[in-house]
């Protein structure tokens, strides 16, 4: 039996529903998923093991037209990924009309097929379970107008439909090789990578204006008590930053007398003790980095 093993990722407009997509195949929570928008910053994987294979997914944060530097830092981003995987997943929402958004990513993904390693791009049409099937037939013929693409397979991550033939045509791509990780292990991601996505996904949490853009989280340090576990669970001491970019911003994290934050301490809390298997004492501060995103200092302050 040839063994397989490779790199894909997922590219498509901001809740196109790649982080899901991706849970859905690794089989266990990795991505942090939002309803919000643009909530992936930090290229996060997700490996599936099979007897024959091993996929090693990796989530981009979303291409999209830069608007200001740190849009063209995550694009960078973004290509450096594509260049580096076997293949692409490009996501198209099915209960959503293909845009100019998705054909500014299909003229990406044409040029990475024309030069490059002409890295094959496989159309993904997330969300089935949201249309009906006549509905669905229409999105599909609208998808294979849009470009050249070396299948298109239709798949709801929450119902689990086709997520397995998904899978296959991944797999399919990727060139004969060894494992690349050892077995059982699902994400590199460093932890403090997903601490802070916790704190950014609960920050954002009913946040109705345009928050996504302006807020930064950084994970100061994640540091043991020396007290002595109680029942065997250690004690973490987690220090975290939240940049924003105004004044006005940081009032509606705070929120009235610091109640919003509460909230939003309580409820990341509860997430990184399950991830790291501890408990967890959490203390968030709030700053004003005014213009982070066009400030390249910052901006390499910030991990980006
Ligand atoms: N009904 C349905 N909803 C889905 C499906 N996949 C994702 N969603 C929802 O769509 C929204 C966006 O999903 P994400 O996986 O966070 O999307 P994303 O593309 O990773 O988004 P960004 O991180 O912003 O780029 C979430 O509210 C998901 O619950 C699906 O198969 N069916």
């Amino acid at each position: 039996m040839t063994f397989h093993s490779g790199f894909a990722c997922f590219v498509g407009r901001p809740n196109a529903g790649k982080s899901t997509l991706t849970n859905a195949l690794v089989g266990q929570k990795v991505a942090i998923t939002s309803g919000r928008p643009q909530t992936t910053r930090h290229t996060v994987r997700g490996i599936v093991h099979r007897p024959d294979a091993q996929l090693i997914l990796v989530d981009t944060p979303g291409l999209h037209r830069p608007r200001t530097l740190l849009g063209e830092r995550l694009n960078a981003l973004v290509k450096d990924t594509l260049t580096e995987v076997d293949v692409v997943g490009f996501c198209l929402p099915a209960d959503q009309r293909v845009g100019p958004g998705d054909r500014f990513i299909a003229e990406q993904m044409s040029e990475l097929a024309r030069d490059g390693r002409g890295t094959p791009v496989v159309a993904v049409v997330t969300k089935a379970d949201l249309v009906g099937k006549g509905k669905l037939a229409e999105h599909l013929m609208a998808v294979q107008a849009l470009g050249e693409w070396a299948d298109i397979v239709p798949v709801s991550a929450t119902s689990g439909y086709n997520v397995d033939v998904l899978e296959n045509v991944l797999v399919g791509h990727l060139p004969e090789g060894t494992p690349l990780y050892a077995e059982g292990e699902l994400t590199d991601e460093p932890e403090a990578v997903m601490v802070a996505e916790l704190v950014r996904e609960a920050a954002l949490e009913g946040v109705r204006d345009e928050l996504p853009h302006s807020l930064a989280v950084v994970v100061d340090e994640i540091v043991a008590r020396d007290e002595p576990a109680a029942n065997g669970v250690p004690m973490l001491d987690v220090r975290v930053h939240l940049f924003v970019e105004r004044d006005s911003q940081k009032a509606i994290i705070i929120g009235k007398g610091g109640a919003r934050l509460r909230d939003v301490g309580s409820q990341a809390r509860r997430g990184i003790e399950a991830l790291l298997g501890a408990r967890v004492y959490l203390d968030l501060h709030v700053k004003v980095a005014k213009d982070w995103q066009r400030d390249p200092k910052q901006l390499g302050k910030l991990g980006f």
